[in-house]
């Protein structure tokens, strides 16, 4: 059984569908990243799954139970960093917002271990009202792991933080991972769904245009490889000085099959330097599935057939 099992999972706020219909299956310790435009249902996924929200029709189990009835044995086991929706007390410190959220659950971490985690020791006695924002999110985060859960919700965890805190988030989300804790985490910044998913769910206007770990995502979308090499005196191939584009001496290629150019370069006496092969990047991949869905979307059946077996 899945931690997280969901079915033709629908939301239609009045006329407008936000979901259409998305299926997939969560695994433990599993860690999916939700990518989308602005307005393809990402937060609504999250808000369904967390049990906030009751979906139109489909169904969704989380930790064996069906939303949007979680029993509190099953919201013990979850934790939530959800935008602008957090429950903290502004007039509160730090330290009494761990202590009393802990008083929630059996067996929370400690207050101290917290505090060192998330780097907020030195701030333990600040009222939350004064908190910057990115030390806002550092507590949020800590309230939401601090019943030592096995499902973490987070909606854009690390939007509009510095590099130094987006670090430190990053971090103890792999940690966690480590020791069997099941993230799913929404993101507009495919540098961290990159690093952070081991599995992409790309949705477009309420559909799941893909499911599969990023490397598969940017194979999927079938860009070309960029081979760079230095000018050497011999001619360029003419099968393949159509397509290079020349800045000084160094040459560009875009390739789709880079191992076989490279042959093709190799043999053809062309003396190459400083040879790199760069692979499309996620962002890239990520805007041509994008432009693809929106070619078909008109279809009742929006996933393509090469997508749909992933
Ligand atoms: N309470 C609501 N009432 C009406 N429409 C809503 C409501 N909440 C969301 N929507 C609409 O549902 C669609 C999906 O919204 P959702 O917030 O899930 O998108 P998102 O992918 O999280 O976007 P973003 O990246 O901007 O956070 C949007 O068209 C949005 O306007």
């Amino acid at each position: 059984m899945g931690i997280i099992e969901v079915s033709d999972l629908r939301k239609q706020y009045g006329s407008i569908p936000a979901l259409k219909g998305i299926s997939f299956t969560v695994e433990a310790a599993e860690r999916v990243v939700v990518l989308g435009p602005n307005g393809s249902g990402k937060t609504t996924t999250l808000d369904i799954l967390g049990g906030f929200l009751r979906p139109t029709a489909g169904r969704a189990r989380v930790l064996g139970a069906y939303v949007p009835h979680l029993p509190l044995n099953v919201r013990r086991q979850m934790g939530f960093v959800f935008q602008d929706k957090a429950g903290l007390y502004p007039e509160l410190t730090v330290r009494e917002s761990l202590d009393l959220f802990g008083g929630y659950y059996p067996n929370p971490l400690p207050t101290s271990e917290l505090l060192e985690k998330l780097a907020l020791a030195d701030r333990r006695d600040r009222w939350v009202r004064n908190l910057s924002g990115g030390e806002r999110r550092r507590l949020e985060l800590a309230v939401a792991i601090l019943g030592r859960p096995r499902l973490i919700f987070l909606d854009e965890p690390t939007a509009n933080l510095d590099p130094e805190a987006r670090l430190l988030i990053w971090d103890l989300i792999e940690e966690l991972t480590g020791s069997g804790v099941t993230f799913i985490l929404t993101t507009h910044n495919l540098e961290e769904a990159g690093r952070l998913g081991r599995r992409v769910l790309l949705l477009r206007e309420g559909e799941l245009i893909f499911d599969g770990p990023p490397q598969t995502m940017i194979a999927q979308a079938g860009l070309p490889y960029r081979i760079s090499f230095r000018r050497a005196d011999a001619a360029l191939p003419p099968a393949l000085v159509v397509r290079a584009r020349v800045e000084g001496d160094r040459i560009t290629l875009p390739s789709l099959q880079p191992d076989e150019d490279l042959l093709v370069l190799r043999k053809s006496g062309v003396g190459l330097e400083d040879v790199s092969i760069q692979s499309p990047t996620l962002e890239e991949a990520y805007l041509a599935l994008l432009k693809g869905a929106s070619h078909e979307h008109h279809h009742p059946n929006a996933i393509t057939p090469s997508l749909a077996g992933q």
